[in-house]
């Protein structure tokens, strides 16, 4: 019954048992005592009516007694027997033989305690107080407690009463106080942890300034500490996050600089910046192949610098080296972007050139030879003139790689160098 009333959670189950058995205890105990006063008081107010009695009865019994007439104290005792407080009246004379002993109990039936109130019987006789012996009358705990019982089941159900009206009472202030409160806290607390809202705040509908409300500021100033901590963390993270970002990014772009300068350094040619022999091959068969697939002309030029172990042993390496360089810019200001440009070795260098024939190739060559031939380089106070000699193919349909034009362009250019350098031959 009660339990739809009461909440259902161990602590107020717990609660109630603890308060109501401590309750329970006092009520019984203090219920207990007054029944005990109780029956004092009854047996005090017994005696007293007994001592009446005697008092009463004291007379007719010891006139019967001096006349020794017996069957009127035989009647006499019945009658005494027959009041409600009574339970024996015993007779003795004045040697303390019996005379008259009645009990209203059964001897099976003995009560719990038994009291008595004796008075001595006197007869004066000359102003001369003559002793008979002595009449004893007997009550018992029955007859207390039939007079108890009356007054300790109203004190009993009085306790019964105020029991239950007390265990309801408590059940509901309980409940108002502390078990809604408390489950209200419960789900508040459950919905903050499920929920992904960090700014959720509990609030208790109870307005009462207790410990609940000072619990609930105490979990709120908790929860804004939570939130402020979080957050700090989501930014630290944050900027841990753009840091990384950055350096994978600055990192990355560094990769990227390296690769491309690898590239560059693995195709290249390191003095002067042109296509080294082996990427000017790939470009040149794969734009060889691209021709043949057109079917449309394309030439080698083929150059090789005259002398040019004199021009080192002349003015050195250092101007050697700026005279390659010099070579390699003058040919470039006459190209093409679509014309590959490399150089194979020393002082050997060739130029492959898409789409032209073998006169258009070898007028090119001419205007390279010449104004190489008519450029003079002043280099630390020193002037410095060379010159070219330059072998030019032009490729045929059964040239299906690079080796066989450059072959023929090589053999070409052998011949401009033995026919005095300077020359283009074709
Ligand atoms: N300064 C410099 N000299 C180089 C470089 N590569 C090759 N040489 C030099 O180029 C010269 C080539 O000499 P040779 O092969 O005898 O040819 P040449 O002197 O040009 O004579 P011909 O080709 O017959 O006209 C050598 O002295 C090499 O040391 C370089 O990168 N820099």
């Amino acid at each position: 019954m009660f339990s739809s009333f009461i909440r259902p959670t161990n602590l107020s189950k717990k609660v109630m048992g603890v308060i109501f058995s401590i309750y329970l205890g006092v009520t019984c105990l203090i219920t207990s005592a007054q029944f005990y006063t109780e029956y004092l008081i009854t047996q005090d107010s017994i005696l007293s009516e007994l001592k009446q009695l005697e008092a009463t009865v004291i007379g007719p019994v010891s006139s019967n007694l001096w006349q020794y007439n017996l069957n009127q104290l035989e009647v006499l005792s019945a009658g005494l027997l027959e009041m409600p407080i009574i339970e024996g009246v015993h007779i003795v004379d004045a040697n303390g033989k019996s005379i008259i002993s009645k009990k209203s109990y059964a001897p099976a039936s003995i009560p719990l305690s038994i009291f008595d109130v004796k008075t001595d019987l006197n007869w004066v006789l000359n102003s001369k107080e003559i002793y008979l012996g002595s009449v004893t009358l007997y009550s018992s705990s029955e007859v207390v407690l039939d007079r108890v019982l009356f007054g300790f089941s109203l004190i009993a159900i009085a306790a019964v009463i105020k029991l239950f009206i007390l265990f309801c009472l408590f059940i509901w202030a309980f409940d108002r106080y502390l078990a809604i409160p408390l489950k209200e806290l419960m789900s508040q607390v459950d919905e903050v942890q499920a929920g992904k809202e960090m700014n959720k705040r509990i609030h208790l509908s109870t307005v009462e300034n207790n410990e609940l409300t000072q619990l609930q500021s105490h979990m709120n100033s908790m929860l804004s500490a939570m939130e402020k901590d979080r957050e700090q963390l989501l930014e630290d993270e944050q900027t841990k996050r753009n840091w990384l970002e950055d350096a994978v990014a600055k990192r990355t772009e560094a990769l990227q600089i390296l690769n491309e300068k690898l590239e560059k350094l693995a195709k290249n040619d390191s003095l002067t910046g042109i296509l080294n022999r082996g990427s000017f091959f790939d470009s040149a068969q794969h734009l060889l192949t691209l021709s043949e697939r057109q079917k449309s002309s394309a030439s080698l030029v083929l150059m090789d610098l005259d002398h040019f172990k004199m021009v080192n042993d002349t003015y050195g390496h250092f101007i050697g080296d700026k005279v390659l360089i010099h070579f390699t810019q003058t040919i470039r200001s006459f190209l093409r972007e679509s014309d590959i440009f490399g150089r194979l070795g020393g002082e050997e260098f060739a130029i492959f050139l898409s789409g032209a024939g073998i006169n258009e190739a070898s007028k090119l060559a001419d205007k390279l030879r010449k104004a190489i031939s008519d450029s003079t380089l002043e280099i630390d106070g020193k002037t410095v003139t060379y010159t070219v000699s330059i072998g030019v193919e032009s490729s045929s349909p059964n040239d299906h790689s690079i080796d066989d034009l450059f072959k023929r362009a090589d053999i070409k250019l052998y011949g401009a160098k033995d026919k005095g350098r300077d020359r283009v031959e074709r």
